[in-house]
C-alpha cells in the first residue's frame, strides 16, 4: 500500500485535490501543550532515542559520518551529499533553534548513530499569513536499516517534539513525490569545471562537441563585471534585510526574515555560505544581492576524484543590476574559488537567466511540502521565495 504512512497525517491527500470547497490553512487545529503526548514515541527494541548535541565535536563528526555514508544520492547513485561539519551546525543553531529537535536513534548496546532527523523553527509566509514552522531536514536511516519502518517513527517524534514548542506546522523538501507537493521545481547546473564534470560522468559531452569546444563553451571572465559588487559585511545587515523582505513579498511562499535571521542565514561563513551585494559607487546605496551556499557531493567510485564542489543558488534580490548580469558574477566568484558546478532551482526569477547562463537541466525534481496547511492551488515554482538547505 502507498503512503500507508502519510494517509494517516494532516497533509493534503491526493483524494483530496480539486476539492475546492476544502479552505486554505491548518488542516488540524492546534490542542494544547498539555494535551501533547509527554513521553517519545516507542522505537524498535534494540534501539533508543538520543538528542544530538551539535556543538559537541564528538556528537557532530558522528553525524557528519552517518550522513556522509548514508544521505541522499542522485537517481544513478553517483553522488552522495556530503554535508560539511560547519554546515551542519550552521543549519541546525538559526536563531531561536531548539536542541530537542537534533534527534537520533542509536543501538542501546553498541551506541552507534543509525539514524537521525532534525527541526528549525522558522517564520514562513503563505499568502498573507506568516506562521512559525518547523523546517524538517536531514531524515537519514544507516542504510543496513532500510524498510524496518524507522522513518515513520521519527517523523511522527520530531513532530511531537515541535508540537511541545506550541508550533503546529512543518515545511520540507524531498526527490520523491509524497502526499501532497505544494510546489515541484525542477533542479539545473551551470557546470565551471566541465572537463572534472565529464570525467566523474556528472555530465556528458555533448554531440558533435569536442572537450577543448566544451570547455572554451563554460569559460568566464577572470573578474566579476558589476561596479560595487562586494562581500557582505555585518555592517550591511540592517540595508540587506530591507532589500530581501521587500523582494520576498512578491512570491506566495517565502521565510519572513528579521534582522537577526539575516545575520545568521546569509553573512557570509567560510565553506558554507557566500554572499555578496551591489553597492552603488555614486550614492553607496545596496541595490542588489545574491547568495549561494556550498554543499559538496561524496563521487561514488571513481578513480581520480573524491569530492564535487557544488553551490547552490540561496537568495538573489535584484532592483538595479540585472538578474542575469548578478547572477553570472555570482558564477564568475563561485569560478574564482574553484567550485566545479553551481546549482539552481527553477524557483522565484531564477527561470530567467538558466538557459542564458548555461545551465542545464538536471534529471530529478525537488517536491516542497507542508505539513498541517493545505493551500487552495499547487504553486508555480516561480511563486515560490523559499529556499531549504
Ligand atoms: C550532485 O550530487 C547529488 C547528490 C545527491 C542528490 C543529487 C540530486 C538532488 N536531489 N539534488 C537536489 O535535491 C537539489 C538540486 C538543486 C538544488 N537543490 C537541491 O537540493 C537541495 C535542497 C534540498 N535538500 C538537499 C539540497 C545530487
Amino acid at each position: 500500500k502507498k503512503h500507508k504512512f502519510w494517509e494517516t497525517q494532516p497533509v493534503g491527500q491526493f483524494k483530496d485535490l480539486g476539492d475546492t470547497s476544502l479552505p486554505e490553512g491548518p488542516i488540524e487545529l492546534p490542542t494544547p501543550v498539555s494535551e501533547v503526548k509527554q513521553e517519545p514515541y516507542n522505537l524498535p527494541s534494540l534501539y533508543e532515542w538520543t538528542t544530538c548535541d551539535i556543538d559537541s565535536e564528538e556528537t557532530c563528526a558522528e553525524v557528519y559520518s552517518l550522513l556522509t555514508n548514508n544521505y541522499v544520492e542522485d537517481d544513478e547513485n553517483m553522488f552522495r551529499f556530503n554535508y560539511s561539519k560547519e554546515f551542519l551546525r550552521w543549519a541546525l543553531r538559526p536563531p531561536g533553534y531548539f536542541k530537542s529537535w537534533h534527534i537520533g536513534v542509536r543501538v542501546k548496546v553498541s551506541k552507534k548513530l543509525v539514524a537521525f532527523i532534525t527541526g528549525i523553527p522558522a517564520r514562513i509566509r503563505v499568502g498573507d499569513v506568516v506562521v512559525t514552522k518547523a523546517e524538517i531536514n536531514f531524515l537519514c536511516v544507516h542504510k543496513k536499516l532500510r524498510s524496518k519502518r524507522l522513518a515513520p517513527v521519527m517523523i511522527k517524534e520530531v513532530t511531537r517534539r515541535v508540537h511541545l514548542e506550541n508550533i503546529w506546522q512543518a515545511a520540507y523538501t524531498a526527490g520523491v513525490v509524497l502526499p501532497t507537493p505544494i510546489a515541484t521545481c525542477q533542479y539545473w547546473h551551470r557546470s565551471l569545471n566541465p572537463k572534472k564534470l565529464i570525467d566523474v560522468g556528472f555530465s556528458r559531452l555533448g554531440a558533435r562537441m569536442t572537450m577543448s569546444r566544451t570547455i572554451k563553451l563554460y569559460k568566464l571572465p577572470e573578474s566579476t563585471v558589476t561596479p560595487g559588487f562586494r562581500k557582505m559585511e555585518l555592517r550591511d545587515v540592517p540595508a540587506v534585510t530591507r532589500l530581501l523582505r521587500d523582494y520576498l513579498r512578491q512570491f506566495i511562499v517565502a521565510p519572513d526574515f528579521d534582522q537577526d535571521d539575516v545575520e545568521h542565514w546569509l553573512l557570509p561563513t567560510e565553506n558554507v555560505v557566500d554572499s555578496y551585494l551591489v553597492e552603488s559607487p555614486e550614492t553607496h546605496e545596496i541595490t542588489d544581492f545574491c547568495s549561494f551556499y556550498t554543499l559538496p557531493s561524496s563521487i561514488l567510485g571513481n578513480q581520480n576524484h573524491s569530492i564535487l564542489k557544488a553551490a547552490y543558488s540561496y537568495y538573489n534580490v535584484s532592483t538595479k543590476t540585472p538578474l542575469l548580469q548578478l547572477m553570472n558574477d555570482a558564477l564568475i566568484v563561485a569560478k574564482q574559488r574553484d567550485y566545479d558546478v553551481f546549482n539552481a532551482l527553477d524557483i522565484m526569477h531564477n527561470e530567467s537567466f538558466l538557459k542564458e547562463l548555461k545551465y542545464g537541466p538536471g534529471d530529478g525534481q525537488l517536491h516542497y511540502y507542508l505539513y498541517n496547511y493545505r493551500v487552495k492551488h499547487a504553486l508555480k515554482p516561480s511563486e515560490l521565495g523559499l529556499v531549504l538547505l
